[in-house]
Formats: structure tokens, C-alpha cells, sequence
């Protein structure tokens, strides 16, 4: 569970720049952002503006060319047990079974009764009770993103990174699972970074979104919303911020190169 004593997020000046053949692509420049502990920040931004390089970073996956990323003090270079990260696909192994996928996110020297209670504690809070014993290919698309939710938080991370994790869902299915994801925030409150396509899922979600641009990748701007949850998306406040958004994207897309190749 996180608390006032949790640690904030700190992105600092970051810059990442990838060498493709003969030439460079500055894919982020300068990005700066601090999530408080517990913080929900969404971000959108067109296609190729460098979300899950940022995303990537701060896991420890990739590594920037200049500036930092902080936990509390302390600087994020390698993967780490204190950041868990959700993917597009659910990425479990096929030959497990959902309880044994969820125990795997699980620290080697726990102990088998603790990692039992904890494997217990994540079914119930990703809804996946009487499901334990089934394979993922025995799972909808939902229920495996529940399971590679349940594996990130097994560690109880302090930040949750999770990357268009609904994108490869159903318009319906994607509704639910934000408003799983909004219910496990709510109970755990871990600092949470999502990257997604979808503004409106970034408003419904967030308490602030950050709009990036692209070529190089960069905070367009930051836009909170400061609306009670859950949230109404048809409320006149909400389509307001959802009008906002709209326009920084679009104003970005329409600019010539905006988009990768
Ligand atoms: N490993 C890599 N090698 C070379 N270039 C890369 C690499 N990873 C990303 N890039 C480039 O960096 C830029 C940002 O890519 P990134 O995947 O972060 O964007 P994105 O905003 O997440 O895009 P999308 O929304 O389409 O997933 C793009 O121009 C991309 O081609």
C-alpha cells in the first residue's frame, strides 16, 4: 500500500536519441515530469512521439542518452522490483497455469505461505477467483490482461507502468478493465504511468495528461483534470477536457513529419 512516505516519480531532463543506420532519431529531448506517490498520470501523443521510450526508461529498459529518472532519491538505470510494467499483449507464459503466472511475478526467496496469501490476495483484487487453474489460452483477452496486472503488483510496486495495455481489446472489454484498473488504484493506490492512444481513457483515468509531441519527443503540455471518479465521460467538464486535448493532438499530428515512418 502506498502512503504519504512514498516516493515521487522524478523525470528529469531526459533525452534519448537511437542511431538507425546512418542517421539519429531524437526521440525524446528534454522530457521533465514528477508523478506525486500515488499519482494516476496518463499520457497521449501521436504515434512515434517517444511514449513507450519514456515508458521504457523509466523501467529500466532502455537507458537515456542525458538526463535522469529518479525514485525518491534514488536513480532508476536497471530493471527494478519497485517498478512493475503491463505490455500490450499480456506476455504469460502458455504453459502455466493463471495462478502459477501470477506467483511468478512473485520474489524468489518468498516464502511459500506468504507467496500463496499473495497469489490468494491478487486473484481477488484482479477478479480472477475459480479462474486459477486455467490456462491463458483458456482466458478472453481481458482476463489474461488481469493476470499480467495481478504478476506486476505481486511485488507491490510503488509505481505501475503500463504500457496501451488495452489496446488489443474490445471496445467494451476495454471500458471494464479501465474501470478495473481505476478500482485497483483506488485500493492501492501505486503511482501509475499509462501510455494509451485513447483520450478518452487518459481523462477517464488520469489526474493529469500529459500530451506529448513528436519529432523530437517532448511535453506538449500538461493538462489536469480535476474531476471526482468515477468519472462521467458524457459531463460537460469532461468533454471540455477532452475538446483541450483534442486540440494540442491534432494541432501536433497535422504538422508535417509528425508522425514516424
Ligand atoms: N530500438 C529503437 N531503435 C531505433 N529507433 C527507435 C527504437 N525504438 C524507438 N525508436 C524510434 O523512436 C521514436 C519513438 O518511438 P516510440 O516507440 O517510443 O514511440 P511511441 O510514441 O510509443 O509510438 P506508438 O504510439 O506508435 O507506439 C520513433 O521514431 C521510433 O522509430
Amino acid at each position: 500500500m502506498q502512503t504519504e512516505e512514498g516516493k515521487s516519480l522524478v523525470i528529469d531532463r531526459l533525452d534519448k536519441q537511437f542511431s538507425v543506420a546512418s542517421d539519429v532519431v531524437q526521440a525524446l529531448s528534454e522530457v521533465s515530469l514528477v508523478a506525486r506517490p500515488g499519482e494516476f498520470i496518463s499520457i497521449v501523443g501521436a504515434s512515434g512521439c517517444g511514449k513507450s521510450t519514456l515508458l521504457r526508461i523509466v523501467a529500466g529498459l532502455e537507458t537515456a542518452t542525458a538526463g535522469e529518472v529518479r525514485l525518491g532519491e534514488r536513480p532508476i538505470r536497471n530493471p527494478g522490483l519497485e517498478r512493475g510494467m503491463v505490455f500490450q499483449e499480456a506476455r504469460l507464459l502458455p504453459w502455466m497455469t493463471v495462478w502459477d503466472n501470477i506467483a511468478f511475478g512473485c520474489r524468489a526467496e518468498t516464502p511459500n505461505a506468504e507467496r500463496r496469501e499473495l497469489v490468494e490476495q491478487h486473484l481477488e483484487l484482479v477478479g480472477l477467483k475459480g479462474f486459477e487453474k486455467a490456462y491463458p489460452h483458456q482466458l478472453s483477452g481481458g482476463m489474461q490482461q488481469r493476470v499480467s496486472i495481478a504478476r506486476a503488483l505481486m511485488n507491490r510496486p510503488e509505481v505501475l507502468l503500463l504500457d496501451e495495455p488495452f489496446g488489443a481489446l474490445d471496445a467494451m472489454t476495454r471500458i471494464t478493465m479501465q474501470q478495473e484498473v481505476l478500482r485497483i488504484w483506488e485500493t492501492e493506490r501505486t503511482t501509475m504511468i499509462l501510455v494509451t492512444h485513447d483520450i478518452d481513457e487518459a481523462i477517464y483515468l488520469g489526474d493529469r495528461v500529459v500530451v506529448m509531441s513528436s519529432r523530437p519527443g517532448t511535453i506538449r503540455r500538461v493538462v489536469p483534470v480535476p474531476l471526482p471518479r468515477p468519472r462521467d465521460r458524457s459531463a460537460y467538464e469532461f468533454v471540455q477536457i477532452r475538446k483541450e486535448i483534442y486540440a494540442e493532438f491534432f494541432e501536433d499530428v497535422q504538422r508535417p513529419f509528425a508522425y514516424a515512418i
